[in-house]
């Protein structure tokens, strides 16, 4: 992703400091902040405090935290007890915990002496392969937009409505739900996105920023807007991201996304998530009874974030002193209302059939 003309990451090594450096995602779109990540504590808070957020992103970070461990030390003991440390800091997206069972297992059979380095490596191979993946995502989303770019006017744009931020600020690179769209841009095609806002951390805005640096047009909306527009045929596509996809093809995503893809059901537009293998979850099956959903800080809620008349970024509470919120910070939209996975390996439907025909190592496992 370009920033006024430079290339970053969302998180990489820096190699003269000896330590992960990451985008401290909290002050966007107002402040630009890049922080470092040296101890196991603060791994734990930039999850937790969403510094860094989103899926891939989330796993990459963790990865990296398990690089420190081992550092720090190798043994089997630590190893478990960094485990445990990072995966509890939240407990919906499970790139989490797939980042965390993926280092142990390539580290465990290994001698303590090895751990460290062989660590650090597979952290970046994690990042690398991120961005990669997100790539392909995009590549097979782009025909998708393609298709409908051909059947719209010439120059017409394609508008599509997209939930909370699954872009290059929610992974390594490229993002899920926007590599579609960052590539679509790049070969030409007219697109239009309206950025849900998305309440109560206002995600949106990210994607906002992100869009707006790449060039590509869009609208910020309010969340309930997306049933309006839908109905009014200003929308040719839904896409969002996912922190959790079950074999069944049960999305777990951001708060409100469900109601989006009821909208879009109601009013026959089609409803894509771009979905990353490492964010399939194979163990579950039914995603609304089975996956957890995280509750965050009701302050999310009642307070909202923003630049002051000042000009620093404070909170203010928009509502009576005392009012309680509530803050579940995800939810699950069933595999019928979804049209398509948009994966690495191509687009499938969003069912166990479809899932197990472009991973078939993973169904075979599952037998
Ligand atoms: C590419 S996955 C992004 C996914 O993660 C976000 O959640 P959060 O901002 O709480 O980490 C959101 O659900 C996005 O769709």
């Amino acid at each position: 992703m370009k920033i006024d003309g430079t290339h970053y990451r969302s998180l990489w090594w820096n190699a003269e400091r000896d330590v992960l450096e990451i985008i401290d995602q909290r002050w966007l779109p107002h402040d630009f902040r890049v922080i470092p990540v040296a101890t196991m504590q603060d791994f734990a808070d930039a999850i937790y405090e969403m510094r860094v957020r989103g899926a891939p992103l989330i796993g990459a970070t963790a990865a990296y935290g398990m690089a420190l461990a081992m550092r720090e030390d190798p043994s089997d003991a630590n190893m478990d007890a960094a485990w445990t440390f990072l995966e509890k800091t939240r407990p919906t997206a499970i790139n989490l915990r797939w980042a965390l069972d993926r280092c142990r297992a390539a580290l465990r059979p290994l001698p303590q002496g090895e751990r460290a380095t062989a660590a650090h490596a597979l952290a970046a191979e994690i990042a690398d392969e991120d961005v990669e993946i997100n790539r392909r995502i995009g590549a097979h989303g782009l025909e998708i937009i393609r298709e409908i770019a051909a059947k719209k006017p010439a120059g017409e744009p394609v508008r599509l409505l997209t939930h909370c931020n699954a872009g290059w600020l929610a992974t390594v690179d490229w993002g899920t739900a926007t590599s579609p769209m960052y590539q679509a841009h790049e070969a030409g095609i007219p697109l239009h996105v309206w950025v849900d806002e998305t309440r109560p951390r206002n995600q949106g805005a990210l994607t906002a920023w992100e869009l707006g640096s790449h060039g590509v047009p869009h609208t910020y909306i309010t969340d309930n807007a997306g049933g309006h527009l839908m109905q009014h045929g200003l929308v040719d596509m839904v896409i969002t991201g996912t922190d959790r996809t079950t074999r069944q093809g049960d999305v777990c995503n951001k708060i409100g996304t469900y109601l989006k893809a009821l909208a879009a059901r109601d009013n026959g537009v089609p409803f894509y998530v771009a979905l990353p293998s490492p964010t399939i979850d194979w163990t579950v099956g039914d995603g609304v009874a089975e996956i957890p959903i995280e509750e965050r800080n009701a302050r999310e809620v009642t307070h909202i974030q923003g630049v002051t008349d000042e000009g620093g970024i404070g909170h203010v509470r928009v509502t009576p002193e005392g009012t309680e919120g509530g803050n579940p910070a995800f939810d699950v939209t069933p595999h019928r209302l979804v049209t398509g996975l948009i994966t690495e390996r191509g687009v499938c439907d969003a069912s166990e059939e479809g899932l197990s025909g472009l991973f078939p190592e993973h169904a075979q496992a599952a037998e």
